[in-house]
């Protein structure tokens, strides 16, 4: 069965038709990376599965049962999702920051107990970020702030994580970890959905990718089946360099941790 499964969804914005007609599935412990060019409609997708915009058409299920008679609180509970360039509304520290993630496990008033914070002190060590316990948020480099909201997404326990490109302000260190992290979430049985602009990181560490062209998936599969000469021609306009010769090589993740 699969976790989520959307079929033929539909999304106008503006008076323009920006998703038309996607199938979608997701299974537990897979991670899918959704890769496309500027504009071809992924993020508004990572926002319908998030519930954050209401599809026009087609149909969202979540684990077979009916996506949108989910509540606020279950939505909360079992999913999270990490915006293109999140934010905190207001001054505050990193680690009350990631504990906002365990709200939707607490009831009203209840504060963290003991096992919630094992859990956030073992993800702000996961997610290298032990050392800025006490700073404020809004005094945090641009991937610092991306390991945090990492984090606030993480100590959730979500059985999905939809994540809109959350290695875009990593460096290369950064980048291999938080992918590792996402893997080994994967391998704890969660799912993951990960636009990703990196075609080699999506290549090395998804199961499954969707490659979206205006509004559209022009291909769906293992990453040999997706990322393809042609493909690359259609959707980006590109052909791989002559001094390269194959594909493949282009695909290769040319850094390793030393
Ligand atoms: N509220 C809106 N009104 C009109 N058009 C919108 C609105 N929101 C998004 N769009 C358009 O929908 C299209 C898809 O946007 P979306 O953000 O989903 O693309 P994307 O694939 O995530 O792009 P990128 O790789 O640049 O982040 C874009 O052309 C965008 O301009």
């Amino acid at each position: 069965m699969n976790r989520l499964q959307g079929s033929q969804l539909v999304v106008s914005l503006g008076g323009a038709a920006i998703l038309k007609g996607v199938d979608f599935k997701l299974n537990a412990g897979e991670m899918l990376g959704l890769v496309g060019p500027n504009g071809a409609g992924k993020t508004t997708l990572l926002r319908v599965l998030a519930g954050l915009q209401k599809p026009d058409g087609g149909n969202l299920l979540w684990n077979a049962g009916d996506y949108f008679s989910l509540t606020a609180r279950e939505r909360a509970r079992r999913l999270s999702y990490l915006a293109q360039s999140g934010t905190a509304h207001w001054p505050m520290s990193v680690e009350r920051l990631v504990a906002l993630g365990r709200l939707p496990h607490l009831s009203d008033w209840q504060k963290p107990g003991e096992t919630d914070e094992a859990l956030i002190e073992q993800v702000m060590e996961e997610t290298d970020l032990s050392d800025f316990n006490t700073r404020q948020f809004n005094t945090l480099s641009g991937g610092e702030r991306s390991r945090v909201l990492l984090a606030r997404a993480l100590v959730a326990e979500p059985e999905v994580l939809l994540a809109d490109e959350p290695v875009a302000a990593l460096d290369l260190a950064h980048q291999i970890e938080v992918m590792s992290l996402l893997q080994r979430y994967c391998e704890r049985g969660g799912s993951a959905v990960v636009v990703l602009h990196d075609l080699r990181l999506a290549a090395h560490y998804c199961h499954r990718i969707m490659l979206l062209v205006d509004g559209k998936t022009l291909a769906e599969g293992s990453p040999e089946a997706v990322l393809t000469e042609q493909h690359m021609r259609t959707a980006f306009g590109v052909q791989v360099s002559p001094e390269v010769g194959a594909i493949r090589d282009t695909l290769k993740l040319p850094w390793v941790r030393a």
